[in-house]
């Protein structure tokens, strides 16, 4: 059985980024740019106003106030006037082209109007209020380097490039394969002695999309070798990773692992050194990785957390860690001495203080929807007093 940090270990090595597709810009966020982004044009493209007011030259205000006839006016999206040479003034918008000869935009709070002239009394702010052509970035610029995630702040700068389409890392496909003969979809499991709802699958089903994923089979079975191994076959060849649950300990009915043996299993770990979440498994299959999850939901739910999101983030070219760095908190509830597994206990956080449930069972469901962070405690590791710090991560 190996360590936690070992079996980590191995998990970011195996998740190395999938291959590339070019997709259309509208469908990019949160993908991950598999080559560096550039600008196609300057930005902005023109010399613009930074404010609604009125565009001037330096030299009509030698002499405060003055009056300017408004001799042109310029939007947003309008072609800039013409070239100003003689004494006079722009009325202009923010964004609007900013023409040449004009030195600085007056903000319309402190310029008078009487008609078609403008009348400026104040001396003027030392702000010219124009953003000059390509003061953001120029054509050309690497805006976004390859391997960047495309999160909603990316997504903007992305569009700035004014490019069609991308380059992206593609999603990692994931089959779920939940395995029991107790289990029976949600509604239907009280009209069967001795069935219990399959509940775990869609956990891990809504997790796999919250981290990246595109869930493309979720399917329940039977503990029915032939069956299995043929939902293995299938599994394999379709998807970039298998999520197996169940099965996975040494009951008699544990297939977990013999339904992918025919097909040259490489075994990465079987059972880590953890508390709850022991008989957790991992394996390549060609090019297909394959989680198995221990059946019992706590179990599950924290496997998937620990080993799950490192890969879906690494297969998908995105960074292992990302959002996962474990912090320190201090707890409002005493925390007994540790066994000799390392233990992610289940807890929330109240008033920036850690809270632990009473209920650690790994079969627990009813904590789970509260169950916001894990309590990382080491091997052996000593009793924690109220007020002392642990190691929390998000869950
Ligand atoms: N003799 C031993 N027994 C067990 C050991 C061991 O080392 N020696 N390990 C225990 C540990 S730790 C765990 S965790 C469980 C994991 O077992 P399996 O992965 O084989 O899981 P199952 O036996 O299939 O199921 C366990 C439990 O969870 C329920 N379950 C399973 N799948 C689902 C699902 N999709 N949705 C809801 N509930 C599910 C299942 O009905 C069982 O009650 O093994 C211990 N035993
Ligand atoms: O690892 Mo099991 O999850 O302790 O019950």
């Amino acid at each position: 059985m190996i360590s936690f940090d070992e079996a980590l270990q191995r998990i970011h090595n195996l998740a190395q980024p999938l291959p590339y597709e070019e997709v259309s810009f509208e469908t990019s966020a949160n993908r991950v740019l598999a080559d560096n982004l550039t600008s196609r044009s300057d930005a902005p493209s023109q010399d613009v106003s930074a404010m609604d007011g009125y565009g001037v030259r330096d030299s009509d205000l030698t002499n405060l106030p003055v009056r300017l006839p408004i001799l042109a006016q310029s939007f947003a999206g309008s072609p800039p006037p013409p070239q100003f040479t003689q004494t006079g003034c722009v009325r202009i918008f923010t964004g609007a082209p900013v023409p040449a000869g004009i030195d600085r935009v007056i903000i319309q709070e402190n310029v008078e109007r009487d008609g078609d002239i403008a009348i400026i009394k104040s001396p003027v702010s030392e702000s010219r209020n124009i953003r000059k052509k390509g003061s953001d970035f120029k054509a050309g610029d690497t805006l976004l380097k390859a391997g960047t995630h495309l999160s909603w702040r990316a997504m903007t700068t992305a569009a700035a490039a004014d490019r069609e389409s991308v380059k992206v890392i593609r999603t990692p496909k994931a089959v779920i394969l939940a395995t029991g003969d107790e289990l029976k979809p949600p509604g239907q499991a009280h009209l069967h002695p001795g069935a219990i709802p399959e509940s775990v699958s869609f956990g891990i089903s809504a997790y796999i999309k919250a981290n990246g994923g595109d869930v493309i089979r979720s399917e329940s079975l039977n503990d029915s070798p032939q069956l299995l191994e043929k939902a293995a076959a299938s599994a394999i060849h379709d998807a970039d990773i298998v999520i197996v649950t169940g099965g996975a300990s040494v009951g008699e009915k544990d297939y977990a692992k013999a339904m992918f043996e025919n097909h040259g299993m490489e075994l990465i770990f079987s059972k880590v050194a953890i508390k709850p979440g022991k008989p957790v498994w991992c394996a390549k299959v060609k090019n297909t990785i394959i989680l198995g999850l221990p059946g019992n939901p706590t179990s599950a739910l924290v496997t998937a957390r620990l080993f799950l999101k490192p890969l879906l983030l690494g297969l998908a070219g995105r960074d292992n860690k990302a959002g996962s760095a474990p912090r320190q908190m201090e707890t409002s509830m005493p925390i007994p001495q540790n066994g000799n597994r390392e233990n992610f206990m289940r807890g929330y956080i109240k008033d920036e203080k850690v809270c632990l449930f009473t209920n650690q069972d790994s079969s627990a469901q009813s904590v789970l929807a509260r169950a916001d962070i894990l309590i990382r405690r080491l091997p052996n590791a000593p009793e924690v007093q109220v007020g002392e710090k642990v190691i929390i991560y998000d869950f």
